[in-house]
């Protein structure tokens, strides 16, 4: 099986197919006639596939002009089954097995409402009970903790919002070809920046590997990265984790820091860089290992430097590979095997896939 080393170098040969099959996957899923009246747009998702939606969240915004809410599904489909028929409805699954989403999408099917599942597997029960199915682009992830199929969701979703946002008349064709220019120049850098990811962690992989809780605090786009960061950690390495967004941490959470974390800004430099050096200020007084993984230059000589500079919307396309690249290392230190599952009665039990 393939590790998710494995899957984070095959990231650039994944969202270049995506990227190339862009037209063919998405275009003909939207027109006017299924666009006609549509005010918002709410995606349903758990686990990656929701830290994929919050990455993509504000560029989605942006691109679409429309509001966007995610929610999750088990709530939905408990307790707020009310309909709307100016909703676009989005339900992510990537591969296709997750209860709850399929749970929910078979309500929307048996009330006569439209919803598209986005997945990556044509043999899944969420393909076999979805009317309206948008493919990934992408091979089926082997490895259950998926990193590949997080960072494709977020172009999927880029890509889908660009040709929303086209058809509703929010983003012109020059803005949409400027987007898909920055896109094709990120992807170009992925190996430099795994080089530099993987060079930062074994730089500092003997305080990493001592963390007993890690926090990563994101903004933006990075709120997603940040909580794919709690997801990938908690999964791969099994210590406590934390992701949260900038100003909700210091809302709180902040008091409960201990001198030990290891904490982790993901900072896109963009908007609310300058709440980021306030908070690492105060943070440095009281937790001995606070780090930040830049996007282009770096204030502090332990920071990651990943050399991008672009549209901060688009920083969840690269961001996470660091994060990603951290999580296997330290999984594969503690001699976790990910291949095996730490605990196998656990679906049978709960049926939390099927
Ligand atoms: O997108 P899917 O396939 O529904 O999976 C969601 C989540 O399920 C897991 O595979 C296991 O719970 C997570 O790693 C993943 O984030």
């Amino acid at each position: 099986m393939k590790s998710i080393k494995d899957y984070v170098s095959l990231e650039q040969e994944f969202y270049s197919n995506v990227l190339k099959n862009k037209d063919e996957l998405y275009d003909s899923q939207f027109n006017e006639e299924i666009l006609k009246g549509i005010s918002n747009i709410v995606i349903f998702a758990t686990g990656s596939s929701s830290n994929a939606a919050y990455s993509a969240l504000p560029f989605m915004s942006k691109t679409t002009g429309l509001p966007i809410y995610i929610e999750e599904p088990s709530i939905a489909a408990n307790y707020l089954l009310n309909f709307n028929d100016d909703t676009l409805y989005l339900a992510i699954t990537q591969g296709g097995h997750s209860y709850s989403i399929i749970n929910l999408v078979e309500k929307f099917e048996k009330n006569g409402k439209k919803i598209f599942t986005l997945t990556s597997d044509d043999s899944s029960p969420a393909y076999e009970v979805s009317d309206n199915v948008l493919s990934m682009g992408m091979p089926i992830e082997e490895m259950p903790y998926v990193s590949a199929g997080y960072s494709v969701t977020i172009l999927d979703l880029f890509l889908i919002s660009m040709r929303i946002g086209n058809i509703l008349g929010n983003l012109s064709d020059r803005e949409e070809s400027d987007f898909l220019a920055d896109i094709s120049g990120i992807i170009n850098k992925i190996p430099d920046i795994i080089d530099r990811s993987n060079k930062w962690i074994e730089d500092n992989i003997n305080i990493f590997q001592d963390a007993k809780r890690l926090v990563w605090i994101g903004y933006g786009s990075t709120y997603g990265v940040s909580r794919e960061g709690e997801t990938k950690i908690t999964e791969t390495v099994g210590i406590s984790s934390w992701g949260k967004e900038l100003e909700e941490y210091m809302h709180g959470p902040y008091l409960g820091l201990h001198e030990d974390d290891l904490i982790i800004f993901i900072d896109p430099n963009g908007t609310l860089e300058d709440r980021v050096d306030r908070l690492h200020e105060f943070l440095e007084l009281h937790v001995d290992n606070v780090y930040v993984i830049n996007s282009v230059n770096k204030k502090h000589e332990k920071d990651l430097d990943l050399n991008v500079t672009c549209n901060e919307l688009l920083a969840s396309l690269y961001m996470t590979i660091p994060v990603h690249l951290l999580s296997f290392e330290l999984s594969q230190r503690k001699g976790n095997d990910l291949e095996k599952s730490a605990y196998p009665e656990f679906d049978k039990i709960t049926k939390s896939k099927i």
